[in-house]
């Protein structure tokens, strides 16, 4: 199955939010959907899920417009909204319910994930006597509980502990295992890059870059060099600005173009007791510090 938003519109008043949001996200795959604070990422994500209608364009899957009877949606939303004083197994079983399942199937699967999840002992008590990492868990349930083809989890890793984010890594790779389509979006780089095979990243509204991450890798142009060696004060002294030393101690070499890497490398190798010298990889942190903007929202 094949998911797409195609030229989405988006106005609030006189605010133009989004111009024009094109991507696509694919079965048995996870998709990162990317940006800064403000560029557009729930409003994508609430159209695509018919909470609000677009002002123009569609959201499509496998090339026809959605059919949102046919078509199953989970969302575990950034602001977790479960009724606080509400008994757990009682609300699980409802929203599921109202997702189209009927009560037996509903308090079955309910139950299953309770135990995955490692909650099943909370089942009959208050929402709100949890801890907000469990409550986060339980929100995660009504996400998952009606076996949804699209999976939608908006900052699913804050506010877990390190055993509760690997039980939720585990949950997420399960989904992408089982064919559904994983929509993250999130702040924390580390996920995103773990999980996601393609991404887009908004920018004031608009798609900066999109497609898989390790083509992005790549097409990243490639004009620095990483190098290790025993010597880099006498690299730096004679490279002077063009060499910076990072944070890991290796050091950055800019180049004037990507064409010069071969004989840099050739000439470092020559010159100086070299460990290693490599053509600098960007992390999906340096390509979204490129793409992302540096618009503050306010000025919009
Ligand atoms: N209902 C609304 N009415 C008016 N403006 C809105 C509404 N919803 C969103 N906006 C505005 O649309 C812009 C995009 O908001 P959106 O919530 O989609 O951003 P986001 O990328 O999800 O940000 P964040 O990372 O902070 O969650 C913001 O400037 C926001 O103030």
């Amino acid at each position: 199955m094949r998911l797409e938003l195609r030229n989405i519109e988006k106005s609030f008043g006189q605010k133009k939010v989004l111009k024009g949001v094109s991507f696509r996200a694919e079965s048995g795959k996870a998709f990162g959907l990317l940006g800064r604070n403000g560029a557009g990422k729930t409003t994508s994500i609430r159209i695509l899920m018919d909470v609000f209608p677009a002002d123009r364009g569609v959201v499509l899957v496998d090339d026809r417009n959605i059919d949102y009877k046919k078509v199953q949606i989970g969302y575990l939303p950034e602001e977790r909204g479960l009724y606080p004083k509400k008994i757990i197994i009682d609300q699980l079983t409802y929203f599921a319910e109202l997702k189209g399942m009927s009560h037996k199937a509903a308090a079955k699967s309910v139950d299953y994930w309770l135990e995955r999840l490692g909650m099943a002992e909370y089942r009959n008590k208050r929402l709100d006597t949890l801890s907000k990492g469990n409550q986060q868990k339980i929100q995660l349930v009504t996400a998952l509980a009606h076996d949804p083809a699209i999976v939608i989890l908006d900052e699913p890793f804050s506010g877990l502990d390190p055993v509760n984010a690997m039980l939720l890594k585990d949950v997420v790779k399960e989904q992408i295992a089982a064919g559904k389509i994983v929509l993250f979006s999130s702040h924390q780089m580390n996920y995103i890059e773990e999980f996601c095979d393609s991404i887009a990243i908004l920018n004031d509204g608009r798609v900066a870059i999109q497609g898989e991450l390790h083509e992005i890798k790549r097409n990243y142009v490639r004009d620095r060099l990483v190098v290790r060696t025993e010597q880099p004060d006498r690299i730096q002294a004679e490279l002077g600005e063009r060499c910076t030393v990072m944070e890991d101690e290796g050091l950055m070499i800019q180049l004037d173009s990507a064409n010069d890497k071969k004989s840099m490398m050739a000439h470092l190798i020559e010159q100086y007791d070299i460990d290693e010298v490599k053509v600098f990889e960007p992390s999906l942190n340096d390509i979204f510090v490129e793409y992302a903007g540096d618009q503050k929202e306010e000025q919009r």
